[in-house]
């Protein structure tokens, strides 16, 4: 029995029969480019075994580190952006709830955790500035690069609101610099000021970093079991090991969005139905967007926050452009549950519903939007988790990660690269005035002047 249940019932109208057992020699093929090293981009594919040969020392200084956080601050600010950010907020949402910040530290296993060098918003950093305001703080800076333009400038920002709320010898022990083992800005800095550090391996891309002291500090600073998100995650990679679509639910779900694609599904939606994990689909987003999304060619990975979203996006989900496909992501048993109170007067007419609780309103709902979506043409999938622990949070994050690079060799892709980021970046340099770019910044006036 697969851990996470995968339903691709919902797709059958869709997709031949013969389609999916169709798929099983392309998908070999992709297993033994990614599994062998043969297939585009095959430097980068040190997250495959990452859940079970990661670095033990560094995963106790890690755990160490989190527990001084505990001790000696009341926010950590988590500074970065993509890979270096989203892993790390998807994963605090969806292991702590969506008002772990606002509660009282009596009631948090950990520190606040902020995230900052996520935009170029002067108000945004002003805002979380106020929100620390005196209180005791750290900072943990991540960067693959060392020279990523957002958190670079709220690392200057942030850096000197805690030089001088603690001089500079005891900042420099608050911060906490998560980048390259050797190469970059950050790691010389880091060098020079003594930072603590951790190291993105070489081989593991910002978007499949999750599992790496990228995702693990800001996620061990609120006090959750890495041990058991780790667990997940390599349990996980043994399941997905195997080449068979009838036993590898993630291989599966890699073959029918391919088939789905090449029949004109070009837009795939995630979606959820519990708050807390809006912040999945945007770390999904990434790893998806910019692992497929490439010559000229790819699903455009969206989302839905249901049922939210079903009173805005709902009406051109069931009638709009039928080019759409759905992927939910549902929880069998969130951590919470509560009943429908009896109400005397009934003015709302809510009574039919009483005693009945609210997950089962919510299950019922799921039912009726995944059976309207279809009537309307659209193909849903659904990934459902037991629950949401740390090792279910470990074995989802696995699932895509592996799914999405064999969707990319499916396609026909290189799944671990982006060149098509650095067009905006160069423009930004030259229009910027950055030294080195002086001829494209006057062509680019020119151009917005015209
Ligand atoms: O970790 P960094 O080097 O700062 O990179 C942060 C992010 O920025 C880039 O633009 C890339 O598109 C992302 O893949 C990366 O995750």
């Amino acid at each position: 029995m697969s851990y996470i249940k995968f339903d691709d019932s919902k797709v059958k109208k869709f997709v031949h029969e013969n389609e999916l057992p169709e798929m099983q020699a392309l998908v070999t093929a992709a297993d033994q480019e990614l599994r062998q090293g043969t297939g585009a981009g095959s430097d980068f594919r040190d997250w495959l075994d990452l859940p079970s040969t990661y670095d033990q020392d560094e995963f106790s200084r890690i755990q160490r580190a989190a527990e001084k956080i505990r001790k000696d601050s009341e926010v950590l600010v988590v500074i970065g952006i993509g890979g270096s950010y989203l892993g790390a907020k998807m994963a605090v949402d969806f292991l702590n709830g969506t008002f772990y910040n606002t509660q009282p530290s009596s009631k948090r296993r950990g520190v606040q955790v902020v995230f900052a060098g996520n935009s170029l918003s002067a108000s945004y950093l002003q805002e979380l500035t106020d929100f620390i305001g005196d209180r005791d703080f750290s900072i943990n800076i991540i960067s693959k690069s060392g020279t990523t333009t957002e958190p670079s400038i709220a690392f200057r920002l942030l850096k000197a609101k805690l030089i001088k709320k603690y001089g500079e010898n005891e900042a420099n022990q608050r911060i906490y610099a998560t980048t390259d083992a050797k190469h970059g800005a950050l790691r010389q800095e880091a060098t020079a000021s003594q930072y603590e550090t951790f190291v993105i391996p070489d081989g593991v891309g910002g978007r499949y970093s999750v599992l790496t002291p990228v995702g693990l500090l800001p996620i061990a600073a609120t006090g959750a079991d890495l041990n058991q998100l780790m667990k997940g995650a390599s349990d996980a990679a043994k399941a997905y090991a195997v080449t068979d679509l009838k036993e590898n639910p993630a291989y599966r779900y890699a073959a029918l969005r391919n088939i789905l694609y090449r029949k004109g599904y070009s837009t795939e939606l995630v979606e959820n139905y519990e708050p807390n994990l809006r912040m999945f689909a945007e770390w999904w987003k990434q790893l998806m967007g910019e692992s497929e999304g490439k010559d000229q060619k790819g699903i455009y990975p969206s989302s839905a926050n249901f049922t939210t979203d079903l009173h805005s996006l709902g009406q051109y989900i069931q009638e709009g452009l039928r080019d759409l496909f759905e992927t939910v992501i549902k929880v069998k048993e969130p951590p919470y549950n509560l009943d429908v109170p009896m109400d005397e007067k009934n003015l709302d007419g809510l009574n039919y519903l009483q005693g009945m609780s609210l997950n089962e309103v919510n299950e019922r709902a799921y039912e009726g939007v995944v059976l309207a979506h279809n009537d309307g043409g659209v193909p849903v999938l659904t990934v459902e988790i037991p629950d949401e622990s740390e090792y279910s949070l470990g074995y989802l994050i696995y699932f895509f990660e592996v799914a999405v690079a064999i969707s990319g060799y499916l396609n026909g892709i290189n799944p671990f690269n982006q060149p098509g980021v650095e067009a905006y970046k160069k423009n930004m340099f030259a229009l910027l005035g950055k030294p080195g770019y002086e001829e494209l910044g006057q062509r680019l006036n020119r151009e917005l002047n015209q």
